[in-house]
């Protein structure tokens, strides 16, 4: 090999136009130059590339330079290409490293094509070589879910030929110089047969029905199956022109710019911000070298599960001996489940070993962890009870966090010696799977217990969201009027499977009376007896469906009355097999107690349509995001998004509430409010919030401008 017969890529992002025309240019010259026996492309910076630039798909200019000439070029190359894959190869990546006629990885690279997740397929031809080169199920399981594999893998799979501990580019350069004047016929990808299964047919019928499951409405999966299909049914050439037909459709789905913006999303929140102009730039976060976890229940067992599993070793604490071995065994089996999962099994995550996980009922041994994290009932007294008791046990530096739903962290803080250490950690349930980390700071909180907080859901694989501290944060103050407008539709005709099926038509992964009966409708109960709005402390002569002069719904705390609280119970809004059984039916007796209860209200039962509890359900938690904007409580619609998409199971491919909004028009979205609200004037979750009104009057800007149009900072800020 020469020195001019290298070809740097140069970039790890492909930037189209500059990238492919130097990759074409330098393609064309090694081809000509006759000192040039082969040929071998490596990317910059330890990295081969991640692939096209996502912002260039939203552009109106798109990608000047199409990859797939370029890849056809490579290929066609009558000098040997070889790939030297550092860091990532990813999508056009990828595609640029299976033109070529053999690949050589680092053991530490990753390869992809995540397409499907930004909405899109492997549009250079990546869905016809990858099944000929690694046959159908495991081409299609990795176009349909776009998981990273490591080289590892991609070897027992034949994605690469070689891999290498050491130099790379050196390896690869080795194998191209053994490889020259070998024929190139059986390494072009394009003229080999995809490997046959004796049942294709049947395979990729099911493959459908799997996917489309999973995918909930989003579109780019089931496509990508059917651009996979095209490779086992047609040649080549008319496999690539199925599969840019189906690029073409995904492109402009809507779905694929909701998805990228998610993409981008996900990264924006990264950059937090909070009052007095503390952000992630300047602040830096102190080492967590040891937890403890307080309440080993339904949240804190996941949260020690998380712990573990990031090699934090933790203290995991109890009220007592009895409630201490139900935890103890509970995260036990959590641990041994997620150990299974891993390669190494037990031996990785280590949990056996006291050192690294410890159970006790003694505070105490609480003085040297630098972060607790309490997950005890959620109760104010309790609370400061804990959190007094805390700030005397722990070494001065330690960030005392609570996990509480909805109380007010200013005034747990209250109960210490360092308001400035104490900051909300809102896991969701359970705990060890849900990607959200919903931080809170309160009034005092440093910015350095902020960046904490960030670097620990990033130790922990979590999206943390950084909010403002008031009822419920962001998630579930925008939460309320959503169940509430559920529970509404229900006093007014509609039942709960009618409202879960639009729901999760719509793509959420479970519909509000679903996600109540899983959630136990107790947890509710509790805190709306605890608000007064219920039981015992409720003012004699308050109507039954009235609180402050606004509508109330008794509904759920009736249910609660006939202890029913979901599938604790084995009856909730449904019907279960069995206390604890997770197959919801619908319930006659519920039925018959909705129509009873209507008699007794003397509410006249009416058809609800689709529409409308779509629109009622959404567009009163859409409505409290625009006052939660207005209010400072979150720093951008980004944020809210996040937020639904991690830890709501809000469908992603419809980019998040607020994204959606900006999407069905924020015009649309506002006379539909005033409508209901007209309906409905005892409901202010119904009533349009100012700021969207504002939006409205200045003509909707897109989404990124929102914020510009708050005249005035609020005082939150
Ligand atoms: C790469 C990563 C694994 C790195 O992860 P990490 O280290 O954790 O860093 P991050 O914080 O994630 O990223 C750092 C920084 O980089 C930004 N970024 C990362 N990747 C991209 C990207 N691909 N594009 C843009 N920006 C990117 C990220 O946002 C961060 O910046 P910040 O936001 O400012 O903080 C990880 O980042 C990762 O996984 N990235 C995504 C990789 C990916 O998805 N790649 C696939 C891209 S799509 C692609 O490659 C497809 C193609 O190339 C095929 C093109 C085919 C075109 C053919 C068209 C034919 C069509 C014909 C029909 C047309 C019809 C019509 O025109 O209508
Ligand atoms: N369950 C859920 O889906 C979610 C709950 N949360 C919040 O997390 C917190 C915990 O909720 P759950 O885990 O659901 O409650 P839980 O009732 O399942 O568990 C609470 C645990 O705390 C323990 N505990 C009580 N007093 C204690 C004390 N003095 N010392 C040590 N341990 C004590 C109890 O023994 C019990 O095991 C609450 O603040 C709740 O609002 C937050 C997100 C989701």
């Amino acid at each position: 090999l020469s020195k001019s017969s290298q070809i740097v890529s140069g970039l790890a992002l492909i930037t189209f136009k500059l990238f492919l025309q130097a990759l074409e240019d330098g393609l064309k010259k090694a081809d000509a130059d006759p000192s040039v026996k082969a040929v071998m492309i490596c990317g910059e910076n330890g990295k081969f590339s991640a692939g096209a630039d996502i912002r260039g798909f939203s552009s109106p200019k798109r990608h000047g330079v199409a990859l797939s000439p370029i890849v056809s070029l490579i290929e066609s190359s009558e000098k040997p290409v070889v790939a030297a894959i550092e860091g990532v190869a990813l999508g056009g990546g990828l595609e640029v490293a299976l033109g070529c006629h053999y690949r050589v990885a680092h053991a530490k690279a990753r390869m992809g094509l995540p397409e499907v997740t930004i909405g899109l397929l492997p549009g250079a031809e990546g869905t016809q070589r990858l099944p000929r080169l690694i046959g159908v199920p495991a081409a299609l399981d990795m176009i349909t879910t776009g998981k990273h594999i490591p080289a590892t893998e991609a070897l027992k799979l034949g994605l690469v030929d070689e891999i290498v501990e050491e130099n790379t580019i050196e390896a690869a350069i080795r194998l191209a110089n053994k490889v020259i004047g070998q024929p190139l016929e059986p390494r072009r990808l394009s003229l080999k047969p995809v490997p046959k299964l004796p049942n294709m047919e049947a395979f990729l019928r099911e493959a459908l029905v799997k996917v489309k499951r999973q995918a909930r409405g989003c579109l780019a999966p089931e496509l990508c199956v059917q651009a996979v299909r095209a490779a086992t049914e047609r040649p080549f050439a008319e496999g690539v022109r199925r599969e840019r037909e189906l690029f073409g459709l995904l492109l402009s789905s809507g779905q694929a710019q909701a998805l990228q913006y998610a993409f981008f999303a996900e990264r924006a929140v990264r950059r937090w911000a909070a009052p007095g102009g503390a952000s992630w730039s300047s602040a830096a976060p102190q080492p967590v070298r040891k937890a403890a976890v307080i309440g080993l229940g339904t949240m804190g067992r996941g949260i020690v599960t998380s712990l573990v599993k990031a090699n934090i070793p933790v203290v995991a604490l109890e009220q007592d001996l009895e409630y201490l071995n139900k935890g103890r065994k509970a995260v036990m089996l959590l641990l041994e489940r997620e150990a299974m999962k891993m390669e190494g099994g037990a031996q990785t995550l280590d949990f056996h070993n006291p050192a690294r996980l410890q159970f006790t009922v003694d505070f105490d041994l609480l003085c040297d962890v630098d972060l607790v994290i309490e997950a005890v009932f959620e109760n104010m007294a309790l609370k400061k009870e804990i959190f007094h008791k805390l700030s005397k046990i722990c070494k001065p530096g330690a960030l005392l966090c609570t996990n509480t739903s909805a109380l007010n962290i200013d005034e747990i803080a209250s109960a210490t010696n360092r308001p400035q250490q104490v900051i909300g950690t809102h896991f969701f349930s359970p705990a060890h799977v849900m990607r959200l980390l919903e931080i809170i700071y309160g009034r005092h909180t440093s910015p350095t217990a902020i960046a904490t907080a960030m670097q620990l859901a990033k130790a922990l694989k979590k999206v943390g969201v950084v909010v403002g501290n008031c009822f419920g944060f962001v998630g579930n103050r925008m939460m309320f009027p959503y169940v509430q407008q559920a529970v509404f539709l229900l006093e007014e005709g509609s039942r709960p499977e009618a409202v879960d099926q639009v729901l999760e038509d719509f793509g959420f992964k479970i519909g509000p009376f679903r996600m109540s009966d899983l959630a136990g409708l107790d947890v509710g109960w509790r805190s709306r007896k605890e608000q007064g709005l219920t039981g015992p402390s409720l003012a004699a002569g308050t109507p039954a469906r009235q609180r402050h002069g606004q509508r109330y719904s008794p509904l759920p705390d009736l249910l609660c009355e006939q202890g029913r609280f979901g599938q604790k119970t084995g009856k909730g809004w449904y019907q279960y097999e069995r206390a604890g059984g997770r197959t919801a039916t619908p319930d006659p007796w519920l039925h018959d107690f909705l129509s009873q209860y209507r008699d007794t209200h003397g509410i006249q039962s009416r058809f609800i349509d689709q529409e409308e509890i779509l629109e009622r359900c959404l567009f009163s938690l859409i409505n409290e995001g625009f006052a939660i904007l207005a209010e400072g409580i979150a720093s951008g619609p980004e944020h809210l998004d996040v937020i639904y998409i991690n830890g709501y199971g809000w469908p992603k491919h419809r980019g998040g509430p607020m994204f959606y909004a900006s999407t069905v028009g924020l015009p649309r979205v506002l006379a539909k409010l005033q409508k209901y609200s007209e309906a409905h004037p005892d409901v202010p979750g119904l009533r349009p919030n100012a700021f969207l009104k504002k939006l409205v009057a200045v003509r909707s800007p897109p989404l990124k401008e929102w914020m510009s149009y708050l005249s005035h900072q609020s005082p939150k800020l």
